[in-house]
């Protein structure tokens, strides 16, 4: 079995170091050249501490015209097309969304995108609760697979072994996409709330509640509910807005307590927040929380403002 992953970021590497040790050959390409060949040479992650890789993973900043059938997509959501766009020996593979968020431009998940760009490719994500830190070094993860046609997806469940990976398959696309997503608005949501010190019940709060607008609004765009149950709905949301291993959360954290933040950080949340607050308004549906993340990241409204507004919202049964 082989597998490409484009991205030699934080999850690119991992998931590269877990497929290689659960036996396939794993191609890694990342963009910059320079760091592909110092990581080559000494075998060791620039990303991630305490990684080596394994000998059956091959990093390249060249992508070879020749391509295993099965690619792993590990970039930031947002650079998602262009990436796909650029190598367009890419069609007719199945391609497997590993990241998570909404595109700013057309309010689309990354399947959707894959298949704007190459139809007769097969779309897939794998998604889920998992800190790449974690998987890399070989902790027990369990992760979402979604792919529409469950004999595909079932095939690629068998392809994609790894010692320390439990992956279970799903064909609900649309509910798996939208957990991965909106767990980092509500994630920046959290880590806002604990960063100006209101507490961890209001942070309990706005973790629930903030799932009541994951499931609404998964609902709406025709996804089971039971999918955002799952690993790629709660479980995600409960690992990213409890864990300061999270950049969403940490960024969150630095908003809350008046910090700067990197800005080269990878926060899928933030353009993530805007591009859910648009469909939202587009449907119809009410999601105070997102809102108040757009309000904070836009400047509009302070944290004291945004509880204010939450709190001061007319009761209604839960
Ligand atoms: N880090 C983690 O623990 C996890 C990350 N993810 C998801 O994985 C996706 C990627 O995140 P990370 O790997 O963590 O971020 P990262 O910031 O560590 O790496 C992103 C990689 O993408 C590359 N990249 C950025 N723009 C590019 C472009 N235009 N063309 C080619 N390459 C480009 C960067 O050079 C970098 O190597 C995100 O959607 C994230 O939500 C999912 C689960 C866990
Ligand atoms: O998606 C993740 C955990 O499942 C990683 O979260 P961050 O992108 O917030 O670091």
């Amino acid at each position: 079995m082989s597998i490409l992953v484009l991205g030699a970021g934080a999850f690119g590497t991992s998931l590269a170091q877990s497929f290689a040790l659960g036996g396939a050959e794993v191609t890694l390409w990342g963009r910059d050249a320079n760091s592909i060949a110092a990581q080559n040479r000494t075998r060791q992650s620039a990303r991630l501490k305490d990684v080596r890789f394994n000998d059956l993973v091959t990093l390249t900043s060249d992508l070879p015209q020749d391509l295993p059938d099965v690619v792993l997509l590990a970039v930031p959501l947002q650079t998602l097309r262009s990436v796909l766009a650029s190598f367009p020996q890419l069609n007719g593979k199945t391609l497997v969304a590993c990241c998570k968020g909404i595109e700013l431009s057309t309010g689309k998940g990354p399947v959707s995108i894959i298949q704007d760009i190459y139809p007769d490719a097969t779309g897939a994500i794998l998604t889920g609760p998992s800190f790449a830190q974690d998987i890399a070094i070989g902790l027990p993860t369990a992760l979402t697979l979604a792919c529409a046609d469950d004999a595909k997806g079932q095939a690629l469940q068998d392809a994609l072994k790894a010692p320390n990976l439990r992956i279970y398959r799903t064909t609900d696309v649309t509910g798996a996409e939208l957990g991965g997503a909106l767990k980092n608005v509500i994630a920046i949501a959290c880590g806002a709330a604990i960063g100006a010190g209101l507490g961890e019940s209001a942070r309990a709060a706005l973790m629930t509640r903030g799932f009541a607008e994951m499931k609404r609004m998964a609902h709406a765009l025709g996804a089971d509910r039971a999918t955002l149950s799952g690993l790629s709905g709660f479980g995600d949301l409960s690992l990213t807005c409890s864990s300061t291993q999270s950049r969403n959360y940490q960024f969150g954290l630095a908003l809350g307590r008046g910090e700067p933040f990197d800005p080269t950080i990878t926060v899928e949340g933030a353009a993530t927040a805007r591009a859910t607050l648009t469909r939202a308004t587009g449907l119809g549906l009410d999601m105070p929380i997102t809102q108040a993340v757009v309000g904070l990241l836009d400047q509009k409204l302070n944290l004291r403002e945004a509880m204010e507004q939450l709190l001061a919202r007319p009761p209604k049964e839960e």
